[in-house]
């Protein structure tokens, strides 16, 4: 069973005990708390035990580890120089409490630290190694942060399905594929096999966002409806239209589950309850 308040303190402990400077740990601790479903841990657990797994503080804290670059990433696309956004997980942006600044070196914190906390689990040091390679290139050019460049280049232009597909993988793909990867390097299963189906969630997640941004309202997603729009973002709903944007989804989600159902020695129960609940 998932101990979700070990979750928590794994996720905010080390800013509140081992980070000294003061205005950085309530600054990360803000963003950190405001909510958030936690959706990347919570699966990167929720896997880890479908394996079999029993659950360890080391496990608690790699998957906070996720949740810290998430956050960071969070942070950063909502400076003004990115979405230029107000609100966040449905309180006021890091920026706008702290200062654009302090809100930059918060996000530089939430993009490092998750390094030190691996490399201090106390796991074998080849797994370390495979699990840092794997969240770097997850996080960074060779993901992430790559996605992100082209979101921003992509403003405003009408572009072919492939390459928004894509750019949502990689954007915000990578990040929902690293919970699959890491479970199955430390739980030594089919590493190849997650990756897919975390790449073709990755993907779903991104799709549902889209749809609502287009459908939802502030108190349900905690962030300014609408923004797509304004912003003349590249999405799904704008390209495909809402009915095919759902379908997109729905088609992804039930990938998902299959190749879920597909995994050996793998109880995929709790798994397939979170991919139930991203269906709109
Ligand atoms: C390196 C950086 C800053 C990466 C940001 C990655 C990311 C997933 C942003 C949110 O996407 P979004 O803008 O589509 O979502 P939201 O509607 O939540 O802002
Ligand atoms: C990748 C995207 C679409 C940004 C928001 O991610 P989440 O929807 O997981 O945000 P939180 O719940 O963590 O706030």
């Amino acid at each position: 069973m998932i101990e979700y308040e070990k979750l928590e303190d794994s996720i905010v402990g080390f800013y509140k005990n081992e980070v000294t400077v003061k205005h950085l740990a309530e600054s990360v601790e803000y963003s950190l708390k405001a909510g958030g479903k936690r959706i990347r841990p919570i699966l990167f657990l929720a896997i880890l035990e479908g394996f079999g797994l029993e659950l360890k503080l080391a496990h608690y804290n790699v998957a906070a580890a996720i949740e810290w670059i998430h956050t960071g990433s969070l942070i950063h696309d909502d400076l003004p120089a990115m979405d230029n956004d107000d609100y966040r997980r449905g309180k006021l942006t890091n920026h706008k409490v702290y200062g654009e600044a302090l809100a930059v070196l918060s996000g530089d914190a939430l993009f490092l630290d998750p390094y030190y906390f691996i490399a201090t689990s106390g796991f074998p040091s080849v797994m370390i190694v495979n699990l840092i390679r794997e969240l770097s290139a997850s996080s960074g050019s060779l993901g992430m942060v790559a996605g992100q460049v082209i979101d921003m280049d992509s403003e405003g232009k009408k572009v072919p399905l492939d390459f928004l597909k894509k750019l949502h993988q990689l954007k915000t793909g990578r990040m929902l594929t690293f919970p699959f990867v890491a479970a199955g390097i430390i739980a030594g299963k089919e590493v190849d096999k997650l990756r897919k189906i975390g790449v073709t969630l990755g993907l779903a997640f991104q799709i549902r966002d889209d749809i609502l941004d287009v459908t939802a309202d502030f108190e349900s997603i905690g962030k300014t409806p609408g923004k797509d729009i304004l912003e003349e973002k590249l999405t799904y709903v704008s390209l495909l239209g809402l009915e095919e944007a759902r379908q997109e989804l729905q088609k992804n989600l039930e990938e998902v589950k299959v190749g879920l159902s597909s995994l050996k020695s793998f109880n995929p129960t709790e798994v397939l309850k979170i991919v139930e609940q991203l269906e709109l």
